[in-house]
């Protein structure tokens, strides 16, 4: 993915013990920059996780290693106290000081780190989060999205080597989360510093995050790239209503005329609706789509007068029952995995099995960014 040095991650961590402990045993290679998302149904242990490797719990026994340094061992008597782990925190609710100003709060951060040490500089901080115009202001004198912005310039300013983020815009409506979202994806583009997140939306994690861990009662159940893992027929995430496929491809072209983006990938090319308000785009600029399953279905041959744009020849790679009347179909469009859900009746009248080759039409296309 990146020239980066994967981070490693080692905790193993426990809330008391007998049948009723609470067990957290993971190994996470992080990739050396983007967002990894970790994701589980609830109580898997995500934010105990988080909490951990930041010190501000400290279940016991533990032992967490990070990046080859040990922050918690109980057993040689090892524990780092927060501030001296290398690691920026942004949770829920921006926790900022009061009583000082935006420009005060980040100077709190950056003083944390000693000057020879210190590998963001406060202005790129800045500038990265676009609050250079809010310096002098209070946090009460600041809307959610802007408070998000400044913890985040914040957590930047102590020179993380990761930062964590504890769903950074559950507090936030639709609109303030659509206008944080850039920031994040900014963030992942121009910083060399992983950020493990922890979300329960899946299509934030569809859009933003490169690399995903699914943790399962306090144990790593699957990760690896956030397209590969949505698509694993054997993975809970490609089941049920939300099950989907992220493509990246690339800007082929604006129909203007249409309110229409071509976008081209190795399967083929993907017309998707432009939706109202989005930025403006280049010919040629990389573009994340996603396409929910439910929105693709299969014929044998390329159908004739039909109302659908999106033909892309596929194979079938592998199928699934998901639940007692459809079929979830792993396609093989140019390498990249395509979902199809399909009537378990569709699949028995297409006698689909697994090497086959048919053509997916494909209805709706989301463009994540
Ligand atoms: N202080 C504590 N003492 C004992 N058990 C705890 C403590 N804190 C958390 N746990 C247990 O650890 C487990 C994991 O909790 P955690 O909050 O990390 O889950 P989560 O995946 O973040 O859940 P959610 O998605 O609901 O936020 C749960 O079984 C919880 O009861």
């Amino acid at each position: 993915m990146s020239g980066d040095p994967a981070l490693e991650i080692r905790a193993r961590v426990a809330f008391g013990s007998g049948p009723d402990a609470f067990v957290l045993d993971a190994d996470l290679p992080l990739p050396g920059r983007g967002v990894t998302a970790l994701f589980g149904s609830s109580g898997c242990g995500k934010t105990t996780l988080l909490r951990a490797m930041a010190g501000l719990v400290r279940p016991q026994p533990g032992r967490i290693v990070v990046g080859g340094e040990v922050w918690q061992d109980d057993a040689a008597g090892v524990w780092l106290p927060t501030h001296r782990r290398a690691l920026g925190v942004v949770f829920q609710e921006a926790s900022l000081f009061p009583h000082l100003s935006v420009q005060g709060n980040l100077d709190f951060g950056e003083k944390r780190v000693p000057a020879a040490q210190r590998r963001i500089a406060l202005d790129q901080a800045i500038g990265l989060l676009g609050i250079g115009h809010l310096l002098a202001r209070r946090p009460s004198q600041l809307s959610g999205g802007e408070r998000q912005r400044v913890a985040i310039a914040r957590a930047l300013a102590t020179s993380p080597r990761l930062l964590l983020m504890d769903e950074p815009l559950a507090a936030l409506d639709a609109a303030r989360k659509a206008e944080l979202l850039p920031y994040f994806e900014r963030l992942q583009r121009e910083l060399r510093i992983p950020i493990l997140y922890v979300s329960h939306s899946l299509d934030e994690v569809a859009r933003l995050a490169t690399h995903l861990v699914l943790l399962d009662a306090g144990r790593v159940l699957a990760s690896g790239p956030t397209g590969e893992l949505l698509t694993r027929l054997d993975l809970p995430l490609a089941h049920g209503d939300t099950a989907s496929t992220v493509i990246d491809g690339e800007l082929a072209a604006i129909e203007a005329e249409w309110g229409l983006l071509q976008v081209r990938f190795a399967g083929g090319l993907l017309h998707c609706v432009q939706a109202a308000g989005s930025p403006a785009r280049r010919v040629g600029e990389r573009l994340r789509l996603r396409v929910l399953a439910r929105d693709v279905s299969l014929t044998l041959a390329p159908a004739q007068d039909t109302s659908v744009l999106n033909v892309l020849p596929t194979t079938v790679r592998v199928m699934a029952d998901d639940g007692p009347a459809q079929t979830l179909v792993a396609l093989d469009a140019g390498g990249t995995t395509l979902l199809a859900r399909v009537t378990r009746k569709s699949a028995y009248a297409l006698r689909l099995a697994a090497g086959q080759r048919l053509f997916a039409q494909v209805k709706g296309v989301a463009v994540l960014d």
